[in-house]
């Protein structure tokens, strides 16, 4: 991918949020609002822990699931892997940035549309290319806009999407490794796992 310049971002708030999780993680986040992000969505980041400046901070992109990350749905991981992620970050220094990107970008009355879909025995994809969307329409240059805007340039991304690594090094922030979240799996999430695995090129050995 070739170098694509984005306009600059600037921090507009920043301020402290204590958290209790439901897993029972306790942690203080500073939460980070944006001025001049390229989409005009409310994205956040969360900074959590102490980043250890001799070694790159641990990031990731979580992109909004209202069904996983706040109601508990198991139809996804994104609920799991939002909780694995405060811990991590956490303990090893770094940012969640929460992306304000439902359903892959498509928002939530369409994600529930291709759920219906879904029931009928199409993948997660093919729902989407039937309601007319991208399979997966999701850019990540806001998110590299406020990495920049915190001063962070190289990062250790934690996801198993090597979509986000390669669109953030385009907008020009080092990805020093990826680091794999674990496979979350669930009764209901096996088919969904297995299409992100087999056509959503994510690095997960699907069950
Ligand atoms: N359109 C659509 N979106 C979904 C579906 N299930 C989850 N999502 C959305 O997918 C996004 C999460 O993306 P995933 O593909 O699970 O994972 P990822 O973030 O790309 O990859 P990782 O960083 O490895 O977790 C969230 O915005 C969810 O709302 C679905 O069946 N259809
Ligand atoms: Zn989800």
């Amino acid at each position: 991918m070739t170098l694509t310049p984005l306009p600059v971002a600037t921090v507009r708030t920043q301020v402290d949020l204590p958290l209790r999780r439901s897993d029972g993680h306790r942690t203080l986040a500073r939460a980070t609002t944006f001025d001049g992000l390229v989409d005009g969505a409310e994205h956040l980041a969360l900074v959590l822990g102490r980043a250890d400046r001799a070694t790159p901070p641990l990031v990731r992109l979580h992109s909004e699931c209202l069904t996983g990350d706040l109601f508990g749905s198991q139809r996804c991981d994104c609920g799991p892997q939002l909780d694995e992620a405060v811990r991590r970050i956490t303990r090893a220094g770094g940012y969640l940035l929460y992306l304000r990107q439902e359903g892959r970008g498509i928002g939530l009355y369409a994600k529930l549309d291709a759920y219906t879909l879904q029931d009928t025995g199409l993948d997660t994809y093919d729902a989407n290319l039937a309601l007319g969307y991208a399979a997966d329409g999701r850019t990540y240059a806001a998110a590299a806009q406020m990495l920049h805007a915190l001063g962070v340039v190289e990062v250790d991304l934690l996801t198993n999407n090597p979509d986000k690594a390669a669109q953030l090094e385009a907008h020009g922030i080092r990805v020093r490794q990826r680091v794999p979240t674990a496979v979350h799996v669930s009764h209901a999430n096996v088919h969904y796992l297995a299409a992100k695995a087999r056509r959503g090129g994510h690095d997960l050995l699907y069950p």
